[in-house]
Order: structure tokens, then C-alpha cells, then sequence
């Protein structure tokens, strides 16, 4: 997590580099955005996703660019909106839509040409499938999150949520061209799983959004409340973790590592309840174990599905 501190605009004569643009694209984040599309990628194809080792390569260099153009350009396009209340937020503030360091205009030409281009190159080489899915959550993640929901209830990630759930189903859709009742199965994982990730994460840093009017969970029905949700949703995902194996989709490698993950979340979970129940007052120390936790989770449990299907099932 980057902490800054809110600054006045940059100067107009400072010049943005490369790597100020690709910071508009957040990167940490859609490196676990990624990791779902790649090893759904193997899930799909339930080995090597070519008939040769280069058809493979290439079908895995194309997702990976394109998958990271999408997603890239759907951030490019949050931080464009979002730059009045990220200028107000220190961990936002430094960013070069909200410093003046990027001019909005060439951060839309930016983030337009990063979606075109990627929507273009899932459609050429691999599925059209792929590209819609990828165009429909940069469509759930700028205009139903960030444009409409974010600012106007607490609702806002679980059902913008959506949005970060379709990496896996571009993986999918860009080997099988079709979609299924597992590939359902991954999109719920994480639809689940991402309010657990983010109210985690919201408790910390609440006293922000609640400066700026954002009506987070915390902020809006406090701590209590949204620990409580947090382990809901924390059940609800474990329990749809371990249901593919039910309809045969997955086997024992996956069944075990989706319980042995599962458990410590929930356990995390249930630490964080009565930490919070007990009067406790949300800080890093009882809050960052969970919200880290969560994308270890996540990361583990696709490997686990990507190793299952490809070895066992
Ligand atoms: C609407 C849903 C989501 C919201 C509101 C959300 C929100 C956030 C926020 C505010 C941060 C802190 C970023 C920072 O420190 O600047 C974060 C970090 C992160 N998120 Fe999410 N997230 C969501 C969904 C996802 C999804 C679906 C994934 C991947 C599958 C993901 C992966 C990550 C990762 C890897 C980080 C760590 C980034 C870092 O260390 O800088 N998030 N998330
Ligand atoms: C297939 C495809 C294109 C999917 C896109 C999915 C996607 C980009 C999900 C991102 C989730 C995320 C970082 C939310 C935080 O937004 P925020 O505005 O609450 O965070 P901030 O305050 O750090 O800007």
C-alpha cells in the first residue's frame, strides 16, 4: 500500500516518463488480476492451451498483454474520474491524474488506446467471447463502480465487485471460445471473496473515505457491522469454493488446498469478529493479516485449480 501525503498540483513544466503511465494502470493489482486470467487460462485447457508449444506460448503472451492492456485501461479511466476525491485521500493524492503530471486528455487518449488495442487482439487471436468478456468488466469496473455506485451507497463493491470476477472468464473464454457452470464457478469465488479483501482493507483506512463522502461499509454502518459481513462473506466463499469438486469440475489435489486455504481464512475472519465484537478499535496490526491474507488466498486457490485440472482431472 502506497501512503503519501496530499500535495499541491505538479508544476506544468515536469514532464511524465513511461513509468508514470504505467502507474495509471495498477500494476500490483492487476498482477492478481492476471494470475486468474493465466491460470484459467490452464483450467480451460486442462493442460498446454495449444496443440504445440509455440500455439501455446503465443495464446499465453496474447492474454497476458491484452488481459493487462484491459484491465490497465479500465484503471487509467478510474483515476481520470475519481481524480477529485484521490487528490483528497493520502494514499491516492500522489497519483499523476490527481498531481496535474498527466493531463487528463492524455490519460484518456491513453487508456482508450489500451482498451481498443486489447479488445482488438483478444477478438483477432483468440475468441471474440474474450474480448467481450474483457469489455464487459472494464464496463462494470468505470461505469457501474466507479461511475454510478462507488460515491452513492455502500453496496458499491459488492456489486462493482463484479467487475474484477471477469479475468477468469476472459482466460476461459480465450481457449474454449464458450463459457461453463465451473467457469461460473470462478467468477462466484471471487465475486464473494472481494468483499472480504476490500472491507478488510476499508476498516483501515476509513477515516479517508469518510472525509471525502465515500460510503464505504465502515463508514457508513461501522465496524461491527461490516466485521460481521466480512465473515458472511467469508462462509459464502469458502463454501463455493469447495462445490466444484462436487459436480466433478475439480478433484482431491483442489478439494484439500480450497479447505486448508479456506480454513485460514475463516479463521482470520472469525479472529477479526471478536476482535471487533470485544469493543476492539479497527488498526493495521489486527486488520492487515486479513486483507493481505485474502490475495494469498485468491492466488493460491487458482493455482490449486489450474495444478488440479491439469494434472488430475
Ligand atoms: C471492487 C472491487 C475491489 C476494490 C474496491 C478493491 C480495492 C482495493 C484497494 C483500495 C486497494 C489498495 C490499493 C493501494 O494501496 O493503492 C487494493 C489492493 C489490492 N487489490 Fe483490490 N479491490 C477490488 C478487487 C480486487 C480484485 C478482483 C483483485 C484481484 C483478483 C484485487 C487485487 C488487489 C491487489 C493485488 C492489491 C494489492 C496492491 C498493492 O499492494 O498495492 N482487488 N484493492
Ligand atoms: C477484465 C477487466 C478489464 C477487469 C477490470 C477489473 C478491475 C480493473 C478491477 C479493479 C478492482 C479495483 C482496483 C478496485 C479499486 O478501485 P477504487 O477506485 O476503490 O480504488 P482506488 O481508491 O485505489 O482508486
Amino acid at each position: 500500500m502506497t501512503v503519501g501525503t496530499a500535495t499541491s498540483p505538479t508544476p506544468p513544466t515536469a514532464k511524465a516518463t513511461w513509468r508514470d503511465y504505467l502507474s495509471l494502470t495498477k500494476p500490483k493489482v492487476i498482477s492478481l488480476l492476471l494470475w486468474t486470467t493465466l491460470t484459467a487460462v490452464f483450467m480451460a485447457a486442462q493442460g498446454w492451451p495449444g496443440e504445440t508449444f509455440v500455439q501455446g506460448l503465443w495464446l499465453l503472451t496474447v492474454v497476458s498483454l491484452a488481459g493487462y492492456a484491459s484491465a490497465g485501461s479500465a484503471g487509467v479511466f478510474n483515476m481520470i474520474i475519481d481524480r477529485d476525491i484521490d487528490l483528497k485521500m493520502a494514499r491516492t493524492a500522489q497519483r499523476p491524474t490527481t498531481s496535474g503530471l498527466i493531463s487528463t486528455r492524455s490519460a484518456f487518449i491513453f487508456g482508450l488506446a489500451l482498451q481498443v488495442l486489447s479488445f482488438a487482439a483478444l477478438w483477432v487471436w483468440t475468441t471474440p467471447l474474450a474480448a467481450w468478456m474483457s469489455l464487459a468488466g472494464f464496463f462494470t469496473y468505470v461505469v457501474v463502480y466507479t461511475m454510478w455506485l462507488k460515491r452513492t451507497t455502500w453496496h458499491n463493491i459488492v456489486i462493482g465487485g463484479a467487475a474484477g470476477c471477469f479475468p477468469p472468464l476472459v482466460g476461459w473464454a480465450a481457449v474454449t471460445g464458450d463459457l461453463n457452470l465451473f467457469a461460473g464457478f470462478l467468477f462466484a469465488i471471487i465475486f464473494f471473496w472481494t468483499p472480504v479483501h476490500f472491507w478488510a482493507l476499508a476498516m483501515m483506512i476509513q477515516d479517508e473515505y469518510k472525509e471525502v463522502g465515500i460510503p464505504m461499509l465502515p463508514v457508513v454502518h461501522g465496524d461491527r457491522m461490516t466485521a460481521a459481513q466480512i465473515g458472511l462473506y467469508a462462509i459464502y466463499t469458502v463454501v463455493l469454493s469447495v462445490m466444484p469438486v462436487y459436480f466433478g469440475a475439480v478433484s482431491w489435489l483442489y478439494f484439500f488446498s480450497a479447505l486448508a486455504l479456506g480454513g485460514w481464512l475463516l479463521w482470520l475472519s472469525w479472529k477479526l469478529y471478536r476482535y471487533v465484537m470485544s469493543g476492539g478499535h479497527p488498526n493495521k496490526k489486527e486488520m492487515l493479516p486479513l486483507y493481505l491474507y485474502s490475495m494469498l488466498y485468491l492466488a493460491l486457490l487458482f493455482l490449486a485449480g489450474a495444478a488440479d485440472r491439469v494434472l488430475l482431472t
